[in-house]
């Protein structure tokens, strides 16, 4: 399991190692990390470290602080390396010391702001040490020029703990910010490394070990990895039989949006679950591309027993179906028009689990704002569902988010690739999840394990080229093998 911690958290466990720690020995673990990981990089871009160039961007933090001492490093191994200053007063007094006595330049930036770029221009390698978790806001005015030049120039850029302008909690980018390659992050991940649209300049993330102390509880995120997949999805036992195994019941598609239906249906045939029961009007293209699936038009409560309930997708505006499901009493998936049909008081009076699949566009309906307010604010606006509804909340995306009903940490997945966004794949996801509740996982777990399914068959359905949903949910049992290691 990967986890990410709130500045905060990663403040009070660096408080409590320094007390412990003589001075600037976290500092310099931290830039014994960031160097290494630089001249690993610059060993692929410029040939070797000897004779490369590098350029630091410094602010008046401890960050820009990582970055001189890191820097006076690659100076001691033969790299030429320019500080590009933007608080010449107030840069680190230890770390400027450090990188003259190694043969590295400074130069103010804002003094000589054509000398800066021009040395940025020319670099083999940026280091972004503007600015890091004490940030607030996007980069203030004066650092604009060199995020700019660095984005223009050639050079790989590594950022120093965060992107500076990222907001390090919450994965929000309030403005203009740095755009790296690889970002070397210290004691812990940040959310805003692992959610979008923050992760998205963060590039690849290395985290480096400083020995802090974090608490066992009080992650604000979970990722989960192949190893933690693997340990809850659901495997037959010998003495299994398809009734143990769970029953999942769809709920889904109407006379104009039959596919629905059957790529919800498809998702579940591969989630786990010992059967697929489909109730709805879609019951003979269903049979027809599934024939194992056993199909009902008798409405939910009339179907036969399941263990576990898909309602929604191409619903239409079928609200009768979905007040019948919420009234069951085994856990629910609500997706796509289940969500705008689902009354709010219904869903709050469940006792069994209930788990909520909007994307952006529908979680904004649900919190009554504009989609654009939720893409921005993602780990926020999926906690709010969660409590508003006392539910379960996967808010789907480029990086998709499960919020369980009582709090604590976020999931986090993003095994996925943008060429899931492909009409039809949020189907194939609900029947896959829905199939997993079935099977018995928790609503977070189903949920945060079925992304994580569902985004590995997305990669390998598409492989670089586009893939229909009905593609992704055939290469549902590719995923699975590769999570076992089969
Ligand atoms: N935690 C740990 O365990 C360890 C932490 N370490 C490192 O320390 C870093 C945190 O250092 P930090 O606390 O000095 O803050 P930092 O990020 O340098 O920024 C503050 C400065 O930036 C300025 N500034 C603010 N906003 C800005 C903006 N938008 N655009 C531009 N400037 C802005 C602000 O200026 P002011 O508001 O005072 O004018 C202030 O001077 C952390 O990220 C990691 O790299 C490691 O060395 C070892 C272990
Ligand atoms: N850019 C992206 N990167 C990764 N995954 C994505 C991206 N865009 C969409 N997805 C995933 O694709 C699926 C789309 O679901 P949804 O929006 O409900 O589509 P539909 O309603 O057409 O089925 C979700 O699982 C979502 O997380
Ligand atoms: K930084």
């Amino acid at each position: 399991m990967r986890t990410a911690y709130s500045v905060e958290t990663v403040r009070n466990a660096e408080r409590e190692l320094m007390a412990r720690l003589p001075e600037g020995a976290l500092m310099q673990r931290a830039a014994a990390g960031l160097a290494a990981a630089c001249a690993q990089l610059l060993g692929r871009v410029a040939g070797r470290v000897y004779g490369s160039r590098v350029v630091l961007l410094v602010g008046s933090g401890d960050n820009g602080g990582d970055a001189l001492y890191a820097g006076a490093r690659l100076a001691r191994r033969g790299a030429g390396v320019t500080a590009l200053l933007l608080a010449p007063e107030r840069a680190h007094g230890g770390g400027l010391a450090a990188l003259r006595r190694a043969g590295g330049r400074t130069l103010d930036a804002g003094a000589a702001p054509a000398a800066a770029t021009e040395r940025i221009a020319r670099a083999d390698l940026v280091l972004d040490g503007i600015v890091g978790i004490g940030g607030r806001g996007g980069l203030r005015k004066e650092a604009v020029p060199l995020a700019d030049a660095a984005a223009r120039s050639r050079a790989a850029v590594v950022a120093v703990d965060l992107p500076s302008g990222v907001d390090a909690d919450t994965g929000r980018v309030p403005g203009d910010v740095v755009r790296a390659d690889l970002t070397v992050t210290f004691g812990a991940h940040k959310p805003g490394l692992l959610i979008d649209p923050a992760r998205e300049y963060a590039g690849s993330v290395r985290l480096v070990d400083i020995g802090l102390p974090l608490p066992r509880e009080g992650a604000e995120l979970e990722a989960l990895q192949h190893a933690d997949v693997a340990r809850l999805l659901p495997v037959p036992a010998a003495e299994s039989d398809k009734y143990r195994r769970g029953v999942v019941g769809i709920a889904a598609g109407s006379a104009r949006y039959p596919g629905a239906a059957v790529l919800a249906v498809a998702g579940a045939l591969r989630g786990g679950a010992g059967a697929v029961r489909y109730v709805g009007p879609a019951g003979d293209a269903v049979i027809a591309r599934f024939p194992e699936t056993l199909v009902s038009d008798r409405g939910p409560q009339r179907a036969g027993r399941v263990q576990a309930w898909v309602v929604g997708p191409g619903a239409g505006d079928d609200a009768a179906t979905v007040a019948q499901v919420l009234a069951a009493e085994v856990p629910v998936l609500i997706d796509a028009d289940g969500l705008r049909l689902a009354d709010a008081d219904a869903v709050r009076a469940r006792r069994a689990p209930t788990l909520m699949t909007p994307h952006a566009g529908e979680a904004a309906a649900l919190l009554g704002v504009a989609r654009e307010e939720v893409e921005g604010n993602r780990l926020a606006s999926v906690r709010e569902l969660a409590a508003r509804y006392g539910a379960t909340v996967l808010l789907k995306g480029s990086t998709t988010l499960v919020a369980g009903a009582r709090g604590g940490p976020v999931r986090v997945n993003a095994t996925g690739t943008s060429w899931l966004a492909t009409a039809g794949s949020g189907d194939v996801l609900s029947g896959l999840a829905g199939s997993l509740l079935a099977a018995g996982l928790s609503a977070v777990d189903a949920g945060s394990a079925g992304a994580y399914l569902h985004g590995l068959a997305g990669r390998f359905a598409a492989q670089g080229a586009p893939a229909g949903a009905h593609d992704v949910a055939e290469a549902i049992p590719r995923a699975w093998r590769d999570v076992r290691g089969d």
